[in-house]
């Protein structure tokens, strides 16, 4: 069981406050080994400004695109950050006010305009955001850093240059996509998006972007729309932040966190209105379990999978194991919008302030949800699933329904396992042991988890003083064990002579390898990647 910890100190504002960024990388003092066999990079977005024109940015996801780098060579290791050059950041600096209206923030009308341009600039549909704060990944030779609308950026994962603006509606007919796609080993993404098309034809749309070719040009311009899933309700589709990919199944997971397009796609700026006003909770649906087969695409209308509602950001893993799907998910107990307590001015409250807030939120429980492939004409009231090693059980109804009920992975009052990652390139889509994860306590972060999903067992790192951000794993070469590798996690220490580190943990027992320590403060980050040397 977690032992309870406390922060009377609020150290983790630290976290959540503006940073310059940097010219040169600069050197980090390294205590402890690095495995010789470990060269290559981490890349890691999360917001680096949280005030434009003395005015607080509002939201988690609200600050201006920061991209962070720790290099590792020949046991050395160098640190740099630059802000993504978007249109958002570069016209928030240039014109000292919020120009682009983010997650959480509205834009403010442009003070020096006249009345009727003011007026008129109502009336034009919102700038939709560019801001790439969320995550950062590889498609072909490029990296992108991206955010959950049509707009990526790519950037130079060496210089942590700003390279390109890409609006992906130009490929493909999405508002938007996921900030964590899939990767099939050959290469190919797969992304999910919602698609709030011409007269309303709702849908989420998974799209695929095939591996780059020898002198075939942009991956992107040969993406597709691969498999349509209807939305549960007309003109309020679902919050999507993440989907499952097993070796022939996606699974998407429809959420009663509703996006209401009436609000949505309608005149924002009257109301001052940003993208978190648009969300609304259904209190009936619960939660709806959809499948499409991946290979050829399509979606699976005759399983139809319900259960009780949960807010779902992050999906663990999902596998095929005889003729059931297992879904492993970080879950958030009941309809209540998760980001509703992400606001800064919660986050940076007293620790007492902090933990009263979190009593009120959605509770956070990783759940084994197993979906049943075969259910021809069984007979209802019966539990399908039949895996020896889970408890959840699949039982249809009358009506063509099948109910699940998950089995709970790990659970413990506000205490959150999220951020989740497992060994990808061994495991994605396939049966596996072990997960490892950010710990939230009361929504902050002060752990590193690993959870054998087998055993159901689960230890953690943590460090008086310390906020270590999502463990980025990465495999020891030639490893026959699926935890033989380490664990990189971006860490603060507000207060210490150096503080904020790259910890370096071996994945087997969660104890410290090394630690990469630099004179500088690194605001929070959400998600990244390791891209070898
Ligand atoms: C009404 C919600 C619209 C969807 C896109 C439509 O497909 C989400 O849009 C944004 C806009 C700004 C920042 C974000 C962040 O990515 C959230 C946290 N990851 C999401
Ligand atoms: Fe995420």
């Amino acid at each position: 069981m977690a032992s309870r910890v406390e922060h009377p100190a609020a150290g983790y504002r630290k976290i959540f406050e503006t940073v310059e960024e940097l010219e040169e990388p600069i050197p980090a003092t390294v205590l402890g080994l690095i495995p010789s066999w470990l060269k290559g990079s981490v890349l890691r977005m999360g917001p680096g400004l949280f005030k434009v024109g003395g005015e607080p940015l509002n939201h988690l996801f609200d600050g201006q695109a920061m991209i962070h780098k720790f290099d590792l060579q020949n046991g050395g290791v160098t640190y740099h950050r630059r802000f993504i050059r978007t249109d958002a950041y570069v016209r928030a600096v240039t014109e000292n006010r919020v120009v682009i209206t983010e997650f959480g923030t509205a834009a403010y009308p442009d003070p020096c305009r006249n009345i009727f341009s003011r007026f008129f600039t109502y009336f034009r549909g919102i700038e939709v955001t560019d801001n790439c704060m969320v995550n950062i990944y590889p498609v072909g030779e490029d990296f992108y850093a991206v955010t959950e609308t049509n707009f990526i950026t790519k950037v130079d994962p060496d210089s942590l240059e700003t390279l390109e603006k890409v609006d992906l509606c130009k490929y493909l007919s999405v508002n938007g996509v996921t900030a964590h796609p899939h990767t099939d080993p050959d290469g190919t993404v797969y992304n999910i998006g919602n698609c709030f098309g011409k007269n309303m034809s709702l849908a989420y749309n998974i799209v695929k972007i095939p591996p780059a070719q020898e002198g075939e040009g942009e991956p992107l311009e040969k993406s597709q729309v691969v498999v349509q899933l209807p939305s549960s309700e007309r003109l309020k589709p679902s919050y999507v932040h993440s989907f499952g990919m097993t070796e022939n199944h996606f699974v998407f997971v429809e959420q009663p966190v509703k996006i209401n397009l009436l609000k949505f796609l309608s005149a924002w700026s009257f109301r001052g209105a940003t993208y978190m006003d648009c969300f609304e909770s259904n209190q009936s649906m619960g939660t709806w379990f959809h499948l499409a087969s991946k290979d050829p695409a399509g979606y699976m209308s005759s399983h139809k999978f319900r259960t009780s509602a949960f807010n779902i950001f992050h999906h663990i893993n999902a596998y095929e194991d005889d003729s059931f799907i297992v879904v492993d998910l970080c879950t958030w107990k009941g309809f209540d919008f998760v980001y509703n307590y992400l606001y800064l001015a919660n986050l940076k409250q007293e620790w007492e302030e902090v933990k009263k807030a979190a009593l009120r939120a959605p509770q956070p429980e990783v759940r084994r949800y197993v979906l049943p492939l075969d259910i021809h004409k069984e007979e209802p009231g019966k539990n399908l699933v039949s895996l020896s090693y889970t408890t959840a059980t699949a039982v249809l109804h009358t009506d063509g329904t099948v109910w699940l009920e998950p089995e709970v992975l790990f659970s413990g009052p506000r205490l959150a396992f999220e951020f989740p990652q497992i060994n990808y390139s061994r495991c994605s889509g396939k049966k596996y042991s072990f997960a490892y994860g950010l710990g939230l306590n009361h929504f902050i972060p002060d752990r590193i988890v690993k959870l054998d999903v087998q055993s159901r067992e689960s230890r953690a790192w943590r460090e008086d003083g310390c906020y270590p951000s999502e463990p980025l794993f990465v495999p020891t070469p030639g490893a026959r064990d699926e935890d033989d590798g380490v664990l990189l996690s971006i860490v603060v220490k507000p207060g210490a002579e150096r503080p904020a580190f790259l910890l370096l943990l071996d994945a087997v027992e969660l104890t410290e390898l090394a630690r990469a320590e630099v004179d500088a403060v690194i605001p929070v980050t959400l998600h990244g990647v390791y891209r070898p040397a």
